[in-house]
């Protein structure tokens, strides 16, 4: 490692990933800086949000606000900044548009579209064009201070091509139908693209010193399970086997990679195949079943409890948490808990306080 970090003083989520047995299930949450946080609209002032994103000293200061406001509570970090990075540095433009999300005023239309041959066809220098994400995660490592890891992330192919054929989010998800059932050996390659920009821009990551990294398939649960077969895991498997080798070329040492293939919950048996250590579950299965699905493989789970539950009362926390870590077995071994997807806004961050409280007492007994 070219770089001097101070060594951790909090390894759980590590060892916790690598299999080990474990004096209680580590801890952190999907969204954990962002919008429920005050202190986050104060730093983010009336900044752009890839503004934020594109400034180190910012993006830093943003991953360390839940660090410190749930200091002892949290086992790791998560680098502050998103996934539709990577459509960016493919070329493409994406705005961040206030209360709606985002927004791609050119997304590609068909193959015959020029933007679609641009974009395969872009020699994409994936040091130079998301460095700023390098060294966000370099200098948020130094105000670690060896506190707690640091996570790196992207979304994962399927994810990052739907939202660059849709323009955006989508409920529907017309397009990205389309490309699948209309254009399938193009979308291939399209998603084949997507993957090898992953694997380079994850390597780098690790680099910069995130110590652990994950891929984000938000939109998996919209396809069926034949088309999840052929469009979402091959790349996901793309990436978990090549990603290892690429740190290897770099001489960095191997990092434990988790999936979270959101909604595809059909595919769990499979899933758990792809190579990688982590798989992260949603709030749609129960613990018990996805354990037993597992068997004796050496996969560890992360999840699950319904981000929901954090607008209701502390009985309903204190309950869900209980069912929750009764499920994955006690929290000795083979879970990092987290919510079934990102923390949404309004929640109260004293409710999440609670809820962070909950696991650790009841996994530390
Ligand atoms: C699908 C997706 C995106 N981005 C991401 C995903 C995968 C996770 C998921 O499924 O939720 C990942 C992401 N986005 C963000 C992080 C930061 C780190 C963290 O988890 O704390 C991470 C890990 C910051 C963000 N990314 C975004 C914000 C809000 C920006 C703002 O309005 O201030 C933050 C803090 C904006 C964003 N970015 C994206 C959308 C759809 C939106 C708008 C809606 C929303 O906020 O949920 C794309």
């Amino acid at each position: 490692m070219a770089q001097d970090f101070a060594p951790l003083t909090n390894d759980l989520i590590l060892r916790t990933a690598r299999g080990e047995d474990v004096e209680r299930a580590p801890i952190w949450i999907m969204r954990q800086a962002g919008r429920y946080l005050p202190e986050y609209h104060e730093a983010k002032g009336n900044r752009d949000f890839f503004e934020c994103c594109r400034d180190p000293e910012v993006a830093s200061t943003l991953t360390l606000q839940p660090i410190e406001r749930f200091a002892g509570l949290l086992d790791a970090s998560i680098i502050f900044s998103d996934i539709l990075v990577v459509p960016q540095a493919l070329g493409m433009v994406v705005e961040m548009v206030e209360k709606k999300g985002p927004h791609f005023p050119d997304p590609l239309t068909s193959p015959d579209d020029g933007q679609y041959s641009k974009v395969l066809n872009k020699n994409v220098d994936v040091a130079a064009e998301l460095d700023y994400v390098y060294k966000a995660i370099t200098l948020t490592r130094k105000k670690l201070k060896g506190r707690v890891p640091l996570i790196g992330f992207c979304g994962a192919p399927w994810t990052l091509f739907c939202y660059m054929v849709e323009g955006g989010g989508t409920k529907l998800f017309i397009q990205s139908k389309k490309w699948i059932y209309r254009h399938p050996e193009e979308s291939k390659a399209l998603l084949q693209k997507i993957s090898e920009v992953c694997v380079e821009y994850l390597a780098l990551q690790v680099k910069a010193g995130a110590q652990l990294i994950q891929v984000f398939d938000s939109w998996a649960g919209e396809l069926s399970p034949s088309t999840f077969k052929k469009f979402s895991e091959p790349y996901l498997a793309y990436i978990s086997e090549n990603f290892p080798k690429r740190l290897a070329e770099l001489g960095l040492e191997r990092v434990p990679m988790i999936v979270f293939p959101k909604g595809a919950n059909f595919a769990l048996d499979s899933v758990c195949n792809l190579g990688y250590d982590v798989v992260g579950l949603d709030w749609q299965i129960d613990p018990a079943e996805a354990v037993k699905i597992r068997g004796n493989r050496r996969i560890v789970f992360q999840g699950n409890a319904d981000p929901g539950v954090l607008y209701g009362t502390k009985e309903a926390i204190t309950e869900t948490v209980e069912e929750m870590v009764k499920g994955f077995g006690g929290g000795k071994k083979g879970w990092i808990a987290n919510l079934g997807h990102g923390i949404t806004p309004l929640v109260n961050p004293e409710d999440l306080r609670f809820y962070l409280q909950e696991i650790q007492r009841l996994t530390s007994r």
